[in-house]
């Protein structure tokens, strides 16, 4: 298991030169659980332009190529079995369309990996599901706990949150997030609520989930196949009980923990930067790949202010943007030893 991340960890082992780029290969493929080839791999991949543009950048498509990897885009206007052939098939599109193409397809070229299958990744686009497999992991001796926040789904009438909350127990900030990830900004579109009676302003389906003081910062734990990568970001700051008395109503906010706010070369308390302990990430990462049967998605993880190791996943996301700079961290490692 490799962690590449904030603390780099380098495996020692150094490759052979003479078939480097085979070796290189075995990395990559059997990393993510993908068929071996000695010469090279054709990944077709089906993804938004604005996605391409952000993945498929030309030092990842360069240093694929030396490797033996060749992306290749499928044309979503024809019948995916006239194209290829194809080793990969790597997509990040929403839709029924798509899903049942792909499930097609798979019937039909059960060799071909399909990264990933869509029914894994249906469900973890939605918020309640996404969080239900983290409940159960036995993480006993690997240095930490991991949880879940108090969170109740709401799919009916708005005017019935308030009594829904308080039949529910949940404790008072919650941050209102829609229920279904569909990739569009809607989905991203986040409030925080300070008081019972300005929940019935949202607008459901939604999921209301406890807010936990984490001191502002939050781990996004990449994961891609064998491999985690971890950065610091920048999150919502602690709310103390007399911000909570002091205000009332409920409060839209930005994505705060997008990719310009790293924090991992900021100032930060250590208590409140120290990454999540290694075998925790790993057990939780093995975990979950296969629980949820996904190779590529990140943790969002938030320490609970105050406690060293008291850890609650707040979101879990599929084939996220940063997955190439980690394809290129993985292509990459034999030659920076
Ligand atoms: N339960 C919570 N307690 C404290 N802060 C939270 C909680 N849930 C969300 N946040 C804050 O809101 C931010 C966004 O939450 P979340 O990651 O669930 O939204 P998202 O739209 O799925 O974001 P993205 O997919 O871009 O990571 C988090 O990074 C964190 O700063
Ligand atoms: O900070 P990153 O780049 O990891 O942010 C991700 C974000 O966490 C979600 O995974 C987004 O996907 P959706 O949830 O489907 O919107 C990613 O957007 P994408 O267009 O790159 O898939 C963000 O990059
Ligand atoms: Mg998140
Ligand atoms: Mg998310």
């Amino acid at each position: 298991m490799r962690l590449i991340g904030g603390e780099e960890h380098k495996s020692n082992e150094q490759p052979e030169n003479e078939n480097e780029s085979n070796n290189e290969q075995e990395e990559f493929t059997l990393g993510l659980g993908l068929p071996h080839q000695s010469t090279r791999l054709v990944v077709g991949y089906a993804l938004t332009s604005k996605k391409t543009k952000s993945f498929l950048q030309p030092k990842l498509e360069n240093l694929a190529r030396n490797k033996g990897i060749v992306f290749v885009a499928i044309d979503q206007s024809r019948p995916l079995s006239d194209q290829g052939p194809f080793d990969v098939i790597l997509h990040k599109l929403f839709g029924k369309q798509w899903r049942q193409i792909l499930e097609d397809y798979r019937e039909k070229y059960p060799e071909v990996t399909v990264l990933d299958p869509p029914s894994a990744i249906k469900h973890v686009s939605n918020r309640q599901s996404m969080l239900q497999d983290v409940t159960n992991i036995n993480l006993c001796d690997c240095h930490g706990k991991v949880g879940v926040p108090k969170q109740l789904v709401i799919t009916e009438d708005p005017l019935s949150i308030p009594d829904a909350v308080t039949e529910a127990g949940l404790v008072l900030p919650l941050v209102s997030k829609p229920l279904i990830v569909d990739g569009s900004a809607k989905s991203h579109l986040l409030s925080l609520a300070y008081d019972q009676l300005s929940l019935s302003k949202l607008d459901p389906p939604l999921v209301l989930q406890e807010f936990v003081n984490h001191g502002g910062v939050v781990f996004k734990v990449y994961i891609v196949g064998e491999a985690i990568k971890v950065v610091r970001r920048f999150s919502l700051p602690d709310i103390n009980k007399l911000e909570l008395l002091n205000n009332a109503g409920v409060f839209r906010f930005p994505r705060v923990s997008c990719a310009a706010a790293s924090a991992d070369d900021a100032d930060l308390d250590p208590s409140v930067a120290e990454l999540p302990p290694r075998p925790l990430l790993e057990k939780l990462s093995r975990e979950l790949r296969q629980r949820l049967g996904l190779q590529l998605f990140n943790i969002d993880m938030i320490r609970e202010h105050g406690t060293r190791d008291h850890f609650y996943v707040i979101d879990i996301n599929y084939f996220p943007g940063k997955w190439n700079f980690f394809l290129i961290d993985i292509l990459n490692i034999p030659q920076q030893l």
